[in-house]
C-alpha cells in the first residue's frame, strides 16, 4: 500500500535515539525524476532486529500514516527493508519530540501549550472522521515542525507521529509501562482498542503538555502503576479547573462517557478564550 524505497538511494547521518523497539537517524533520500537528482533530509526509524517479527505491525503503522494525508500527521515516504533490516522513510520533523523539547526546559506560554493541545484534537478528530485508531497518543509521538514564538505572534506547528508497533504485539509488561497514557480497557484485552482509547491518551497527553513534559506517574513501579487503574486513580488535576475538566473527561474510565472530537475541540477553544480574556484583565489591571 506504501512507497517501496531502495535502500541504495538512502544516506544514513546522525543518531537521534530510540523509541520502543525502533531506533531513529537522520538521513537522506535520493530519487530522480526527468534526469533530474533530488536529495531529501529524511527520518530513517529502523525496527530493531530482535522485533523483526512485529514487522507487518510496524509497516502496518506505516501504511497507515501514508494512506491518509492531514497537515497534522506525519508524512511517511515509504518503507526500505534490507535484509533483515525494516526501515521507514518518514518527514524530518526540524525539532524532534515534544516530550524532549519540553524536558529541555523550553518555557513556553499557555497559549502555545493550547495551540498544540488544538491541534493534536483536530489531528484526532480527523482520524476519527476516518475511523482510523492510532493507538499511543502522547507527547514522544508529537513532532515539533515549528516553535512558534509567542513574543513574535507565531504559532507552534505539530505533527502526530506513527503509532509503532501496534499494542496488541507488545508484551503485558510494555504496556502496563505505558500507563497512564493506555486506556484502562486495553490493559484488560488489547483487542478493546477503539477511538475512545485515542481520547483517554490525548486527556494524558494534555496533562503532560501542561506538565512541561515530566512524565505522568514518573517513576512508579508496574505493580504500583497497575494498582492505578485497579483504583480508579486520576492524575494530580490542574489548578486551572475548566482544563482538568477536560482532561478528566477524557481519562473517564467508562470509555463511551468520553466526550466526542468536537466537544474537545469546542472545550478547548473556551480555555482559549478565556485564557485571553485572562491576559487581557491581568494587561488591563498592569496599565
Ligand atoms: N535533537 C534532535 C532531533 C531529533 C529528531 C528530529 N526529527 C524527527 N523527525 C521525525 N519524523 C520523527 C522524529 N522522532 C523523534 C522521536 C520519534 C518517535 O516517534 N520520532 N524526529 C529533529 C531533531
Amino acid at each position: 500500500q506504501f512507497h517501496m524505497i531502495k535502500y541504495k538511494d538512502l544516506k544514513w547521518e546522525e543518531s537521534l535515539g530510540q523509541g520502543s523497539f525502533t531506533r531513529i537517524f537522520k538521513g537522506s533520500k535520493t530519487d530522480v525524476h526527468d534526469g533530474e537528482k533530488h536529495v531529501t533530509e529524511v527520518l530513517l526509524k529502523e525496527l530493531d532486529v530482535v522485533h523483526k517479527n512485529c514487522w507487518e505491525s510496524f509497516f502496518e503503522a506505516a501504511s497507515l500514516m501514508s494512506q491518509i494525508s492531514h497537515k497534522h500527521l506525519l508524512l511517511v515516504y515509504g518503507v526500505s527493508v534490507h535484509g533483515v533490516k525494516n526501515i521507514m522513510v518518514q518527514e524530518f520533523v526540524k525539532y524532534g519530540a515534544l516530550d524532549l523539547y519540553l524536558k529541555r526546559g523550553r518555557s513556553v506560554s499557555v497559549s502555545w501549550k493550547l495551540d498544540v493541545a488544538k491541534q493534536l484534537a483536530s489531528a484526532l478528530n480527523f482520524l476519527e472522521e476516518k475511523n482510523i485508531v492510532h493507538g499511543n497518543i502522547c507527547t514522544k509521538n508529537l513532532l515539533l515542525a515549528r516553535e512558534g514564538d509567542t513574543s513574535q505572534g507565531s504559532s507552534p506547528f505539530v505533527k502526530l507521529s506513527d503509532p509503532g508497533v501496534s499494542v496488541t504485539m507488545l508484551g503485558k509488561d510494555v504496556i502496563l509501562d505505558r500507563i497512564p497514557w493506555v486506556a484502562p480497557e486495553v490493559l484488560e484485552a488489547p483487542e478493546n482498542l477503539t477511538m475512545e482509547c485515542d481520547k483517554w491518551s490525548f486527556g494524558a497527553t494534555v496533562w503532560e503538555i501542561f506538565n512541561n513534559g515530566n512524565a505522568p506517574l514518573r517513576g512508579w513501579d508496574l505493580k504500583r502503576k497497575r494498582q492505578f487503574y485497579e483504583s480508579f486513580q486520576q492524575l494530580p488535576p490542574s489548578q486551572w479547573t475548566e482544563l482538568a475538566d477536560l482532561i478528566s473527561q477524557c481519562m473517564e474510565y467508562q470509555s463511551a462517557f468520553r466526550p466526542s472530537c468536537r466537544s474537545i475541540i469546542r472545550q478547548l477553544n473556551s480555555l482559549i478564550t478565556s485564557g485571553n480574556k485572562a491576559m487581557m484583565h491581568c494587561l488591563f489591571f498592569v496599565v
